[in-house]
């Protein structure tokens, strides 16, 4: 039997992601504490990666991975092709325009500075509203960029709001939502049907007991 790959992303969405895979019984050989980045299982023949999130699409595209769980912001980020599969619930965000509270004063016929680390995702969204923009690329701490005049405005993930809260900011405007995606690659779509169906059939059991439960 050939090998499942799974490529998980490290972080918050690695730790969901192996909690959805122990509970489907196919977490056994992680061990999530350890530094390690593979992690075979001999005998249910299935094998995982950990790597970057952004960096989870490339090992599925390029079929190292079979499979992979990623968030959809990182999905609408990248220009790869992948075979979305299914939604995981898991990992629920916002994507929003923030800015400093009270102070939403840009105007259609001025650049706007943005700040963010998804630069396809903002462009895409003012291009489609007519807003001419200026995108400053930050890796992280994106909240900071407003406080200190490096932009007017940031484009971010909000869950709870605490950053934007803690750091004076609110939110403008709401763009969309996002979540944990199972993705594939569209040939071990085709040759690893069988073993991809019955994983994702496993996976389908466990959202309807999990989200009863939460
Ligand atoms: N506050 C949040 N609440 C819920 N999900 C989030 C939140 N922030 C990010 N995510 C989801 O979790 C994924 C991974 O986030 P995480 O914070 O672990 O990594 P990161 O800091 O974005 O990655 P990198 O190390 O590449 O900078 C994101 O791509 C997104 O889908
Ligand atoms: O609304 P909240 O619950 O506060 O969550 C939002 C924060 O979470 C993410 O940051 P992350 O923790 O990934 O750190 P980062 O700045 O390195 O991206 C996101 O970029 C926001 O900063």
């Amino acid at each position: 039997m050939d090998y499942i790959n799974i490529a998980l992303a490290k972080g918050r969405l690695g730790d969901e992601a192996y909690k959805l895979l122990k509970a489907i019984g196919l977490g056994e050989s992680i061990v999530p504490e350890s530094r390690k980045l593979i992690f075979k299982d001999e005998e249910r023949k299935i094998s995982f990666v950990y790597v970057k999130p952004s960096d989870v699409v490339t090992y599925v595209q390029n079929g190292v991975a079979d499979l992979g769980i990623v968030g959809k912001d990182v999905i609408l980020e990248s220009d790869n092709d992948v075979y979305e599969i299914l939604d995981l619930g898991f990992g629920k965000c916002k994507f929003a325009v923030a800015g400093i509270k009270g102070k939403k004063t840009y105007k259609k016929d001025e650049v706007l500075r943005v700040a963010t680390k998804y630069p396809t995702i903002a462009k895409k969204y003012f291009d489609e509203k007519g807003q001419k923009i200026k995108i400053i690329k930050l890796n992280g701490s994106v909240e900071l960029a407003p406080l200190v005049g490096l932009s007017d405005v940031i484009v971010d993930l909000v869950e709870t709001g605490n950053t934007l809260k803690a750091n004076g900011l609110e939110v403008f405007e709401d763009m969309f939502g996002i979540t944990a995606k199972l993705i594939c690659n569209r040939v071990s779509y085709r040759f690893k049907y069988d073993r991809i169906s019955k994983l994702i059939e496993s996976i389908k059991e466990w959202e309807g007991m999990y989200y009863e439960d939460n």
